[in-house]
């Protein structure tokens, strides 16, 4: 039985970073392929579909399996793209089967173009009451002003809406940052500077959010304020209700935060003459200048 075999999602879902994916050779006693490895006798007629030229690629994803033709057949998004009719690809991704990418010819770099502007995702993290949101605001504000189009996603509004079923235990947070990821990633293939404002208290789980974009493109942005300087701005009472014991699994008091090492940009709290949300969002600009996101 012929395997394949890929890293998981978590760790990358685009061409680039899921290199190092191999074809291996199950031993045929094997009635279960290894975690992570797909037996193509279990593709069923999705195999028997399949007209291969050049080299096969396989994009094994947890939960999922997806058969790529050749790499010069991938789009920008890591999907098939202008495969021939002959060269159907259908996919298993978590629990949807049998479903297809369609592409449009109106697409990333035409968006762009439009928009004189390169899409990414502005990933803000820290505490509650760190100022997430303030320098998201800030540097939304400044953007539009300079005629660029940027959307926030920020924590407690999406928890409004498309996060309304989830609270804060562990897996919550980490499917609550899982979503917004994803739509933070749409935002940015629409051409949008997007901004995410959350907590994101996990390590992982911010790491996951950004091997969903290409390299380069997730701009981690740390708000380094300390606990006590957050603790006494308290500007919803949360803290206070922590302390009390009235909010179990508070980020800081009784819920870890796990403080980011790699950030693109790190926005510390310099004591009392503390830098103003303004003065934060005009660093994140001129990181977004340097690098080119500001024009097409
Ligand atoms: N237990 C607990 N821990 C932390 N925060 C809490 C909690 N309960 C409610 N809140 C309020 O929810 C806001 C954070 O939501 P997020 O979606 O950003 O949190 S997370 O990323 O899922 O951890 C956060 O808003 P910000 O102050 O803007 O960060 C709080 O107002
Ligand atoms: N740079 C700053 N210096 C002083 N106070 C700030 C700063 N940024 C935000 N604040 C204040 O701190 C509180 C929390 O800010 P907010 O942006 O709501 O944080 P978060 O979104 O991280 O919870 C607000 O009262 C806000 O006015």
């Amino acid at each position: 039985m012929i395997a394949i075999g890929g890293r998981s999602a978590l760790a990358g879902g685009t061409p680039s970073s899921s290199r190092g994916l191999g074809i291996g050779i199950e031993p045929p006693s094997s009635s279960s392929p290894k975690p992570g490895f797909v037996a193509l006798s279990d593709l069923g007629s999705v195999n028997s579909r399949l007209s291969f030229k050049g080299s096969i690629r396989i994009k094994a994803m947890e939960g999922s399996r997806t058969v790529t033709v050749s790499e010069t057949d991938l789009n920008t998004n890591g999907h098939a793209g202008n495969l021939g009719k002959s060269q159907s690809l259908l996919s298993s991704i978590g629990n949807s089967t049998n479903i297809q990418w369609h592409e449009c010819s109106v697409n990333k770099v035409e968006r762009q173009k439009l928009l004189k502007q390169k899409g990414c995702v502005i990933w803000i993290t820290g505490l509650s009451a760190s100022g997430k949101s303030s320098v998201a605001c800030a540097l939304s504000q400044i953007l539009h002003r300079r005629g660029k189009l940027s959307y926030i996603l920020d924590g407690d509004n999406v928890r409004h809406g498309l996060n309304r079923d989830l609270s804060f235990k562990a897996e919550d947070r980490a499917e609550n940052i899982r979503r917004v990821g994803e739509v933070a990633k749409l935002f940015a293939d629409a051409g949008v500077l997007c901004i995410a404002s959350l907590i994101s208290p996990y390590k992982r789980d911010r790491d996951a959010c950004r091997a969903l974009l290409p390299d380069g493109d997730f701009i981690e942005v740390f708000m380094d304020v300390p606990l006590q300087v957050c603790e006494e701005r308290d500007p919803k009472g949360l803290y206070k209700l922590a302390r009390a014991g009235k909010i179990k699994g508070f980020t800081g008091i009784d819920d870890p935060y796990e403080a980011p090492l790699n950030s693109e940009i790190v926005l510390t709290h310099k004591g009392g003459d503390c830098d103003s949300p303004i003065e934060m969002a005009e660093e994140v600009i001129s990181y977004l200048e340097e690098k080119g996101f500001l024009q097409a």
